[in-house]
């Protein structure tokens, strides 16, 4: 039995609903091996981020040649990088271990407002990141940021998505929970360098969103690991994300954590459906 392995390079989130937490749970649920690399300790909460402490870029490299050297990855997902210096290790180590199926998530700023990534490294993860992503996953703040320039219409994502992709990422999700016009709907968007493709899913009104950027990319990190193109993972994600959404926990006092194990008891009690 081949067992597909992926590596997540991101921050640990003490509350357990993004970050680490959040992609490990999303590659167990979805049947794929997880490894971490640590860039950072936060102290946090569905409240907020009450600390953070970013680890040394070697300390990161040391975890990443740990898994590089050993265990091997299938595919590599980033999250929090937080520096320049982490960015640049990370993207060094990425290169050493020729790891191809990386899904960039350029987490920048947690839903309360703390800064997970400082303003003076955008540059760094635009233009070292950037080119080495085989999928970049923004949200709209983000891709705003990256692609310098403002994103109202759907023209506009569009123009953001080639933006992005001339830095040199393969494929750009671009990720719609953030739109203020986005009504029942959530659309994320595609690009693939060449077509557009739109996904969409109801929007729920919660206030149990916490994670669901890392969540998401994660899944799709972990459909790339079992051999799925990029067409095929996004829509898996999709529907992962949208049951974690749904089915949330209820926890904490805040923006609460999604429910990981939501999608696999969908799929579970349509089987059962299914064979009756
Ligand atoms: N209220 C919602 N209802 C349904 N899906 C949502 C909702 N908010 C976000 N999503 C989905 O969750 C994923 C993460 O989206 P988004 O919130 O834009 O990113 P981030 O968490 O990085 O800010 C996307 O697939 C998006 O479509
Ligand atoms: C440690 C850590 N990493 C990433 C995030 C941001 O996660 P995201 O999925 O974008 O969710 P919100 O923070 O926006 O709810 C984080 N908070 N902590």
């Amino acid at each position: 039995m081949t067992i597909a392995r992926a590596l997540t390079v991101a921050g640990s989130d003490s509350g357990g609903g993004a970050g680490i937490q959040a992609d490990l749970k999303t590659f167990q649920e979805l049947r794929v091996f997880g490894m971490s690399a640590i860039t950072a300790v936060t102290a946090q909460n569905t409240l907020g981020v009450q600390g953070i402490y970013p680890l040394s870029a070697e300390a990161v490299q040391q975890q990443m040649d740990a898994i590089g050297q050993d265990l091997g990855a299938d595919a590599v997902k980033t999250g929090m990088l937080f520096s320049s210096e982490i960015i640049l290790g990370v993207a060094e180590k990425l290169q050493q271990y020729k790891w191809e199926k990386v899904v960039v998530d350029p987490v920048m700023i947690a839903k309360g407002g703390a800064a997970l990534l400082l303003e003076e490294s955008v540059r760094a993860l635009k233009q070292t990141l950037l080119p080495l992503a085989y999928v970049v996953t923004p949200n709209l703040p983000e891709a705003e940021i990256l692609a310098d320039m403002r994103i109202i219409s759907l023209e506009d994502r569009k123009e953001a998505a080639k933006r992005l992709a001339a830095y040199g990422a393969k494929h750009v999700v671009m990720k719609g929970g953030h739109d203020p016009a986005g009504g029942d709907e959530v659309v994320d968007l595609l690009y693939d360098g060449r077509d557009f493709y739109e996904f969409r899913s109801a929007r729920k009104e919660t206030r149990h969103t916490h994670g669901t950027g890392c969540t998401f990319a994660a899944a799709i990190t972990a459909e790339l690991a079992k051999g799925r193109s990029v067409l095929d993972a996004v829509p898996v994600a999709k529907a992962f994300i949208q049951a974690a959404i749904e089915d949330s926990l209820q926890l904490g006092q805040g923006h609460g954590p999604t429910n990981h194990w939501a999608y696999r008891e969908r799929s579970r009690a349509q089987a059962q459906m299914s064979s009756r």
